[in-house]
């Protein structure tokens, strides 16, 4: 297995390589990219870490060396939300970063599963989708939106609130990946029972995590560590997944044939060619439905956007 990390040098791109490095099986390759010159030095530092997993850094403006016979491509490459600033206002940067790398991909590896982690997630896969479309190579099966961090931030809240250990709380998260489109189904989460207020406050707190550590980080950026966790937890089954092993089931944001819309977050099962099935997320509280409903007008004109930006 090959996989391959754009956006490497930054934040997320480093701690995720770092999680990559020590934890992808035995004789995979992995090869990092990042316009930063800093990336073949961030390969080198990594490559001292005795494991089996070879490693390549690659900087400039081409990716393609970077991307040749990649299996898995994780996208972090593009500009993080400071104080004051909504996921959406990221649209003008990152929109032509992830239309340009994808376009790289349909070229280079059009065969590969594509994990986008660049915000705004909700409109930046649309884009990536878009672009295969007109490349001939659009796989449905094959392009993600990483929402791990929704749901490990779901399993960290609500041990922490209830006191149980974290090997026992699962929390699916539906819907995409800002604000309202957040959804966390705590009525699935097993032998827990929630007050109505603490499903408002926990939901809401989820909901805006991302904007907790954008302000506690006050200007320096996002989250970075946690969700260098969270997508080598995403990347690391997609590569189980693709390699035979069976039962591996995140949520994750796909074109799934959802009823709602053309993208939306919901559990998946993963296989050898990526999507194996979109598994229904099961029966919602009265307060899940009409939170999922009132999502939807906002998560089908982010979807919009991002296909309306590839048409031009
Ligand atoms: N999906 C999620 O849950 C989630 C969570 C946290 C952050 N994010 C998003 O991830 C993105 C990256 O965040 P970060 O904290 O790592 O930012 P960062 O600024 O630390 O790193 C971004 C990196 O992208 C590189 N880059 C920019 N343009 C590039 C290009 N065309 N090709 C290759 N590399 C390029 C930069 O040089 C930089 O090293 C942001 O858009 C952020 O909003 C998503
Ligand atoms: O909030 C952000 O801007 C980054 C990321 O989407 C997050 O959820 O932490």
């Amino acid at each position: 297995m090959k996989v391959a990390v754009l956006g490497a040098a930054g934040g997320i791109g480093q701690a995720l390589a770092l999680l990559l490095k020590t934890q992808l099986p035995a004789g995979s390759d992995l090869s990092l990219y990042d316009i930063a010159p800093v990336t073949p030095g961030v390969a080198v530092d990594l490559s001292h870490i005795p494991t089996d997993v070879t490693i390549a850094g690659f900087a400039g403006t081409d990716p393609t060396e970077a991307l040749v016979g990649a299996d898995v491509v994780l996208i972090s490459a593009g500009v993080a939300r400071k104080p004051g600033m909504d996921r959406s206002d990221l649209f003008n940067i990152n929109a032509g970063i992830i239309k340009n790398l994808a376009a790289k991909c349909a070229e280079v590896c059009p065969n590969a599963c594509i994990g986008i982690i660049t915000n705004p997630v909700n409109t930046t896969v649309p884009i990536a989708a878009e672009v295969l479309k007109q490349a001939g190579v659009y796989d449905k099966r094959k392009l993600f939106g990483i929402t791990t961090l929704d749901v490990i931030r779901s399993e960290t809240f609500v041990s922490e609130l209830k006191g149980i250990s974290l090997a026992d709380v699962e929390v699916p998260v539906i819907g995409g990946h800002s604000g309202v489109t957040i959804l966390p189904l705590l009525s699935q989460v097993k032998g827990v029972e929630f007050t109505a207020e603490e499903i408002v406050t926990l939901t809401a707190r989820i909901q805006n995590a991302g904007t907790e550590v954008v302000e506690a980080k006050a200007g320096g950026g996002s989250a970075t560590l946690s969700m260098g966790q969270a997508a080598a937890r995403f990347g690391l089954s997609l590569v189980r997944a693709l390699q035979g092993e069976q039962g591996i089931v995140e949520c994750t944001y796909v074109d799934g044939g959802s009823e709602h819309a053309t993208f939306f977050a919901q559990p998946v099962l993963l296989g050898k060619n990526g999507v194996e099935e979109v598994l229904a997320y099961g029966e919602l509280s009265e307060f899940e439905a009409s939170a999922r409903d009132a999502m939807l007008e906002e998560l089908k004109a982010n979807i919009t956007l991002g296909e309306e930006f590839v048409a031009g």
